[in-house]
């Protein structure tokens, strides 16, 4: 028989645990970003390669300069110009500095850069350092020598720069141009498709008929799966009726990788979903979870995939969905991400008595006037509930055997999305 009211982290870890990884593929860099690298990236060179100038001035030997002042100045013999792309053809000897531009290779036996504003030189009208002819006046030095870029001073060379399971985002894509990654390889997205069952329900694009409604839970579940990186396809909705869905449901596993159903998973005549799972062969790891919203949720395994059986009510799919099915899409990419770590946040507001089942209570997570994380609970909670979804960037975490929560109460909270700015309420 399998597990039934589970707690969230025992299901979220059954549902790790069977987690199939995803296949790699190549893919250009300019298509890269939001993908998850499927390597480690190792620096085969340093960053930067060569010594040189962060400054448009004068590459100088400190020895030469040291004793500079506005009162006592050093003039040198200007040698050679460096713009950047251009290698250095002149060693510097007692009394020479070399004109160098930001990003231009340090020339052998300079040690320090003196910036044009630190020079005799004047600025044009328009706005550009004149030129000075082979000679240059130093009125102001840094405290010592060694104010260039030194090889390896932002990567060394075998550091690994990148993980594997990491998120491309536009900073990796800087790190993989600079070493080189025309191409990268990443995880393949996870096929995934999306069925909601019903009789109540009709298409979007449908008017609904007395006791109907329409079927907004495919949409809303395709487009986190979507967000977290996995192609979707919606399904038709399906009759609850077994022959149909369990016909729906294997042609469905021959295809993706993810099956997600919304509906029909809890105790009532026509909850037909986890009985189909059985049906066409899947081994049911568990039923019902210790949370509200989402308790009657249902996850199988079929060959070496799951089918997760969300609940009908909108919300209950919603946040389990966040919870769970993130975690899944995100694993199967090789992502490390999936856990979301509770972070505590001080309450703002009395919560009404608890039910007997934990409870993750939608919410608004500000950060306050001090720079403290504070929550407060949305005012309706039912499952069912749609409309203030919009609203929630957290859950709050009441354990069943918590009377009440009050107002300064420093609560378990799990973060959604970021919290807001400055909260008025608090
Ligand atoms: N006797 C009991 N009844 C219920 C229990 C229980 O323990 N004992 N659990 C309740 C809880 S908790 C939940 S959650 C719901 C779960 O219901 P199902 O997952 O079986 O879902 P349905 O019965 O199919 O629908 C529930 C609700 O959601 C609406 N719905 C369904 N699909 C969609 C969709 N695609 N888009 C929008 N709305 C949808 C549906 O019309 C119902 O109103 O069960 C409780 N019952
Ligand atoms: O588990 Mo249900 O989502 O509370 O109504
Ligand atoms: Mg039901």
């Amino acid at each position: 028989m399998y597990k039934q009211y589970i707690s969230v982290d025992e299901a979220l870890q059954e549902i790790i645990n069977h987690t199939p990884r995803a296949n790699t593929e190549i893919v250009p860099l300019d298509q890269a970003v939001g993908r998850v690298l499927a390597r480690d990236v190792v620096a085969d060179t340093p960053v930067p390669s060569f010594a040189k100038s962060p400054l448009d001035g004068f590459a100088v030997r400190f020895e030469d300069v040291k004793t500079a002042t506005k009162e006592n100045p050093v003039a040198l013999t200007v040698v050679e110009e460096i713009p950047a792309g251009h290698l250095p053809k002149v060693t510097l000897t007692l009394g020479q500095a070399a004109r160098i531009m930001t990003g231009a290779p340090l020339p052998e036996g300079a040690d320090t850069i003196i910036k044009f504003e630190d020079t005799s030189l004047v600025m044009s009208e328009k706005q550009h350092y004149e030129a000075c002819g082979d000679k240059v006046t130093i009125f102001n030095v840094p405290k010592s020598a060694g104010n260039y870029a030194e090889i390896g001073e932002d990567i060394n060379k075998g550091d690994v720069i990148l993980n594997a399971g990491c998120v491309i985002e536009p900073a990796v894509i800087a790190v993989l141009a600079t070493f080189g990654y025309a191409h990268v390889a990443v995880y393949t997205r996870p096929s995934a498709i999306v069925f909601a069952s019903g009789d109540e329900l009709v298409n979007v694009d449908d008017d609904p008929m007395p006791g109907k409604i329409r079927n907004s839970n495919s949409p809303s579940i395709a487009a986190q799966l979507q967000l977290w990186g996995a192609n979707v396809d919606v399904g038709k909705i399906v009759q609850d009726q077994e022959e149909i869905i369990a016909a729906t449901l294997i042609h469905a596993l021959q295809r993706y990788q993810l099956v997600v159903t919304t509906g029909g998973v809890s105790v009532g005549d026509y909850d037909v979903m986890k009985d189909v799972f059985q049906k066409i062969g899947a081994e049911i790891i568990f039923w019902r979870v210790n949370m509200r919203p989402g308790t009657p949720m249902v996850v199988a395994k079929w060959d070496d995939k799951l089918i997760i059986g969300l609940s009908g009510n909108p919300s209950a799919a919603y946040i389990s969905c966040e919870l769970f099915v993130r975690a899944y899409v995100y694993k199967m990419q090789g992502r490390f991400d999936f856990w979301r770590e509770p972070v505590t946040a001080t309450l703002v507001e009395d919560v009404g008595k608890a039910v007997n089942q934990d409870r993750y209570l939608r919410a608004v997570a500000n950060i306050n006037q001090a720079g403290n994380l504070v929550v407060k609970p949305l005012a309706k909670q039912k499952s069912g509930i749609l409309g203030n979804m919009i609203d929630a960037n957290a859950l709050v975490y009441v354990p069943a055997d918590d009377n009440k929560i009050y107002k300064g109460d420093q609560v378990k909270v799990i973060l959604l999305k970021a919290p807001k700015g400055e909260s008025v309420n608090d």
